[in-house]
Formats: structure tokens, C-alpha cells, sequence
């Protein structure tokens, strides 16, 4: 695993300052670091900063979160493959939104390969000092990097008075509770307190980012093919708090999965050429309350079987659903239970399903749920 970090801070805050510094301090450390920069305009100059031996790509005319998505998945993917390298640093443009490159970072072709160790972000104190003159959507950007940094890198202070600067202080630690703020000139930090940043995101627990957000990550591995329309659903159903969907779906009609992305209330499908592993990455706040697209899928069936039924509306997760199935399979009132008894409640509830105006893919993959479970129970059950 290759540990990852993100670059963050608005525009001309001191971020290749810092960059330039930090990969000193990695190379120090025997070992080596790999960059990927993100240019607004047409050319690289920032890229200068950076020394030869160093592994760099560089995505101009654009950031990462809006440049092509198989753009930037294609630079992290060549230097991941072509470089050899221990640390990665991804500088976002000024104008990036640190969620929308996390997600990037997060993509499940990277899951298995990056240890994503946080986000830093360079605050600019002058620019802080003067924010109510940026425009509303600008300021609100601004603010978005200051909340979702792990580490708040106060930079330009030489040119701030001893009061401003505590003002400054002050109304980050505001902003954004958890972050550590470390004041500096030239952004001269000290690189050691960055190893134990952020907690692990690959492990897919919550990742506390500002004072209100609880960043998740969930990956879901997809064990079957899915109609468009089926995810369309699931999206639709989703809290407001899911930012960012990102993974490959296999259609049951082609014969190569497509990439599939959700971000601010739109999707988009893309036909790939690439035999891939079918899954998803979720990004958002309180993801357990969200059904995963297996999950969703099944529990919509229930829901058209059993219409009166008010229990399933607050289901959300797999071991509830295969409990509402097991339930039905195994019968609570009837005693004793037997294999027969299963047999005979597992032919029933096939019957219900055939009977529901649905399409034949939903009612054969909520068949082969009840198979699964039917198989799972029936080991409990002597002969
Ligand atoms: N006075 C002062 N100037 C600084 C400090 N840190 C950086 N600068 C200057 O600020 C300017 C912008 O610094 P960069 O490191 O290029 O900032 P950046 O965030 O990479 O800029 P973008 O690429 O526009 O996003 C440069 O001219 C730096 O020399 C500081 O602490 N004090």
C-alpha cells in the first residue's frame, strides 16, 4: 500500500511552497515521493518546482474533480503502474473541491493499492483576513477546503499582525474543531506530525472531517449484473448525504461493465472497453442508514409483497433484509419446524414473487436471494 495525501488551499496560498518542502522532507526519509499536480490554465508551470527525479503528472486545463474522470483515474493509474514510488502527493488546484478529489483518490480501481493518510490544507491568513470580499460561491469553497482539512496549514503569517493572527486562529479552530492549525511562513511545517492524520479510510470507517461533517466511505462489491433503471431507483432513494457515487456496473445486456458516476443529484454512464471488477464506491455522511444496491434492490421486492407491511420502510441494511426473508422461510408460527416446513414457505414465497407486476430480472434476482437463504437455512435442517 502506498501512502496518499491531498493538497489543498485555495489559490496562491502556498501550496507548491509547501509541496516543494515536503518532498525534501520524504526523500530525507529515504523514501521516495510521487506528485500529481493539477493546473487550471494550459501549462504547467508549477510543475517547474518540482525536481526531475521525482515521478510527476500533471493534469492541466482543469482540477481533479472536473477534468474527465478517466483522465485523472488514467494519470493515477500510469503512475501508480509505470513509477515506482512510497508516498503520493496529490496538489488540487486552488479551486478544487477537496471532497470531489477525495473521491478520485477513493476510486475502486485504487482501493487496493492506496493508503489514503489525509487531507492538508493551506490557508492563506491574508486572504483569510479579507474573505467577506470574495464572491458568496467563492467564499463558500473557500471555506469547504478550511472544513474538510485534517491539517490547517496557517500560512503567510509573516505578513499578519500578532492580533490578526489569533483572530485568525481563532475563527478556523471555528470552522473546523478537529484540525490541528500550525501557523507558518513559507510553509514550513513540521512533515513528522503528518503520518497519523486522518483515520483510515480503506478500512471504511467514518472519517471526522470539520466541525459537522462525518465523511464516509463504503465500498460496495457487486455480485450481479444490474439494469440501468435499477440503479436510477436506488440513486433516487439515497439521502441528500451521499455526495458521490462512483464504480463499474455490468448491464445484463453488454458484455463489458460501464462506468457508473453520481455527484450533486446527476448520474452518467459510460460505456468502458475494460474487463474490471464490478463495484462501487459511496461517499457521504451517515452511509448506515443507506441501503447498499444489493440491499435497496431486495428490499423494494419485499416491499412490493408485503405493501401493508410499515417495518420494512426503516430496513437498511443486508443482515435486516435476510432476517425479513428468514422469517418468512422459517415461519415463526410454525412448530415444529422442519425441512419440509421451509420447502413448503420457500415454494410460497416464490409464488408471491411471480405474481408481482415486475420485471423478470427483478424477480429473478430477488429469487436467487431467496435461494441463498433457502440454502443457508437448509443446512440447519436435518433430512
Ligand atoms: N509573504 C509570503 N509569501 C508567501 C508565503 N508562502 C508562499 N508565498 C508566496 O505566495 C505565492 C504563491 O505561492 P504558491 O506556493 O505558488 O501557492 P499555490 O497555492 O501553489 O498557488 P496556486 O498554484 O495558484 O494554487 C508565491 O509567490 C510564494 O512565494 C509566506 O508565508 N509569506
Amino acid at each position: 500500500m502506498k501512502d496518499v495525501y491531498l493538497l489543498s488551499g485555495f489559490l496562491g496560498s502556498g501550496k507548491t511552497t509547501l509541496l516543494v518542502k515536503w518532498l525534501t522532507y520524504i526523500k530525507q526519509q529515504g523514501l521516495k515521493p510521487a506528485v500529481i499536480m493539477n493546473e487550471l490554465g494550459a501549462l504547467g508551470f508549477d510543475s517547474d518546482a518540482v525536481e526531475e527525479d521525482v515521478p510527476l503528472r500533471e493534469l492541466l486545463e482543469g482540477c481533479i474533480c472536473c477534468s474527465p474522470a478517466e483522465k485523472t483515474e488514467a494519470q493515477i493509474q500510469q503512475i501508480l503502474h509505470q513509477e515506482e514510488f512510497d508516498v503520493l502527493l496529490i496538489e488540487t488546484t486552488g479551486a478544487a473541491h477537496p471532497v470531489a478529489s477525495l473521491d478520485v483518490i477513493l476510486s475502486p480501481l485504487f482501493a487496493d493499492h492506496f493508503d489514503f493518510k489525509g487531507i492538508v490544507t493551506v490557508v492563506d491568513a491574508v486572504r483569510f483576513l479579507e474573505r467577506d470580499k470574495l464572491p458568496i460561491q467563492t467564499k463558500a469553497l473557500f471555506f469547504e477546503q478550511i472544513k474538510h482539512g485534517h491539517l490547517l496549514v496557517l500560512n503567510k503569517v509573516d505578513v499578519v499582525d500578532s492580533e490578526e493572527l489569533e483572530e485568525v486562529q481563532f475563527s478556523l479552530s471555528q470552522l473546523n474543531a478537529k484540525a490541528k492549525i500550525v501557523p507558518t511562513t513559507y510553509s514550513t511545517v513540521d512533515f513528522s506530525q503528518l503520518q497519523h492524520l486522518a483515520p483510515s479510510l480503506s478500512a471504511h470507517k467514518p472519517m471526522r472531517v470539520g466541525m459537522e461533517l462525518t465523511l464516509g466511505t463504503r465500498l460496495e462489491v457487486l455480485s450481479s449484473s444490474f439494469p440501468q433503471y435499477a440503479v436510477e431507483e436506488w440513486i433516487q432513494s439515497l439521502s441528500e448525504t451521499v455526495y458521490r457515487v462512483k464504480g463499474y456496473i455490468q448491464l445484463p445486456s453488454t458484455s463489458k461493465p460501464h462506468l457508473f458516476q453520481y455527484a450533486y443529484g446527476m448520474t452518467q454512464w459510460m460505456q468502458e472497453d475494460v474487463n474490471v471488477k464490478t463495484q462501487l464506491v459511496v461517499i457521504g455522511e451517515n452511509l448506515t442508514a443507506c441501503p447498499t444496491l444489493e440491499t435497496y434492490q431486495v428490499l423494494s421486492t419485499l416491499k412490493k409483497i408485503y405493501p401493508e407491511r410499515e417495518r420494512l420502510t426503516s430496513l437498511s441494511t443486508a443482515s435486516d433484509i435476510d432476517q425479513v426473508i428468514d422469517d418468512e422461510l422459517l415461519d415463526v408460527q410454525t412448530h415444529p419446524r422442519t425441512r419440509q416446513t421451509l420447502e413448503q414457505k420457500n415454494e410460497q414465497l416464490r409464488q408471491k414473487v411471480t405474481l408481482l407486476d415486475c420485471s423478470k430480472w427483478e424477480e429473478e434476482y430477488f429469487l436467487r436471494k431467496v435461494t441463498e437463504r433457502f440454502n443457508e437455512l437448509s443446512t440447519r435442517f436435518a433430512q
